[in-house]
């Protein structure tokens, strides 16, 4: 659906000009919920930017839908950008007009008649939950509600593509879960493509059946995102992670299973840090380590989550024994699927 082929994006800047954006490819399927996030000035707003040409690439090929963007004149560019909506961080509305002026506004600009805008306009107010505001204007709105209106405009033109800017960075936590909630319904419920940026991983968790990870004009990580949350492998995705799945174990822990491997021979005991993902989740793998593998079992510390219903989580554990066991049992938690990690807890706690 949408192909992104050896994206850059060089700026004018003060000091000489800026990469932004250093080549990026990215493939982004039909009816997907995709994330894309970084910290601040990773590009993320110049990639999504360049989806519709709201920003031109320096270099690289953007086609939406089968169609080449960046080969398209500005007439032919101007009907393909009907079919990709956006809605924005600050939601961009216009304060002299109403909840429904607002919405209705790109299909004046298109030059659609009354009736016929009502007819589209109506049921998206519907859909987004403000059929009984549309008389209302954005000052007599919350920042939700706002946003809400920035949704139904967006969906206007009927798309097939939803790009999102940060559009619920200016939101408090249960009002940006309504609003994801209601992209996702749209997604599913209008097979709509979703393509957002973000900087918090929390809305990827929520919300995205993928994701990219950017850093500095490059993604650096890109996978489902089950897999990402449990198998991270760039530090900044393991640091953006850490927020909802603490990387580190507290140093109250690795304290603790010093003093324990002072009174074991060398060797005799490890920190694991397990994490698994799915049906691993319903596996008695702890009760293999004792009866497999006669090892004792100390659990430590841990979480249990679900990333749209799939059960994820991570256990740190102090597994003592025979050492070769103790190999064995490694060895074995990694061939079911397990992702396992021998906690150095010298140098942890150095
Ligand atoms: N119009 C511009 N002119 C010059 N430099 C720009 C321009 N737009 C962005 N940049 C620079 O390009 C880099 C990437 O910016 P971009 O906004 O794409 O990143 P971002 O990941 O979206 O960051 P943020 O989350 O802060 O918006 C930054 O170094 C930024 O300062």
């Amino acid at each position: 659906m949408i192909e992104l082929r050896g994206i850059t994006q060089t700026y004018p800047g003060k000091n000489g000009p800026v990469q932004a954006l250093r080549g990026v490819d990215l493939s982004i399927a039909a009816g997907e919920v995709f994330g894309i996030i970084g910290r601040s000035g990773a590009g993320k707003s110049s990639l999504v930017r360049n989806i519709n040409l709201l920003n031109r690439p320096t270099t690289g090929q953007v086609v939406v839908n089968g169609k080449e963007l960046t080969a398209m004149d500005d007439a032919q560019l101007r009907s393909a950008r009907r079919e990709i909506g956006m809605v924005f961080q600050h939601f961009n509305l216009l304060s002299s007009r109403t909840v429904f002026d607002n919405a209705a506004l790109p299909l004046e600009l298109a030059g659609m008649g009354k009736a016929a805008i009502k007819k589209r306009v109506d049921p998206l107010l519907d859909l987004v939950g403000l059929a009984a505001l549309s008389d209302r204007y954005p000052a007599q709105l919350s920042g939700g509600q706002k946003q809400r209106v920035g949704i139904a405009r967006a969906l206007t033109s009927e798309p097939k593509v939803l790009l999102s800017d940060e559009a619920t960075s200016a939101l408090d936590p249960e009002t940006t879960r309504s609003v994801l909630a209601l992209l996702k319904q749209i997604n599913k419920d209008m097979g709509l493509t979703v393509v957002l940026i973000t900087h918090q991983m929390q809305v990827v968790k929520q919300i995205a059946d993928r994701v990219a990870v950017m850093e500095a004009g490059k993604v650096v990580e890109m996978g489902s995102v089950i897999d990402v949350f449990t198998r991270p492998q760039q530090p900044i995705t393991k640091s953006l992670i850490d927020e909802i799945v603490p990387q580190e174990l507290p140093a109250s822990v690795i304290d603790r299973v010093r003093s324990l491997n002072c009174a074991l021979s060398s060797g005799q005991g490890k920190l694991l840090r397990l994490s698994y993902a799915g049906n691993l989740a319903y596996q008695p793998i702890l009760s293999r380590l004792i009866r497999d593998f006669g090892l004792d079992v100390s659990i430590l510390n841990g979480q249990v989550d679900e990333i749209q219903d799939q059960t994820f989580g991570f256990l740190a554990v102090y597994a003592s024994g025979d050492l070769a066991q103790l190999n064995a049992a490694v060895e074995a938690l990694r061939a079911s699927g397990v992702m396992v990690q021998e906690v150095n807890t010298e140098a942890s706690a150095a």
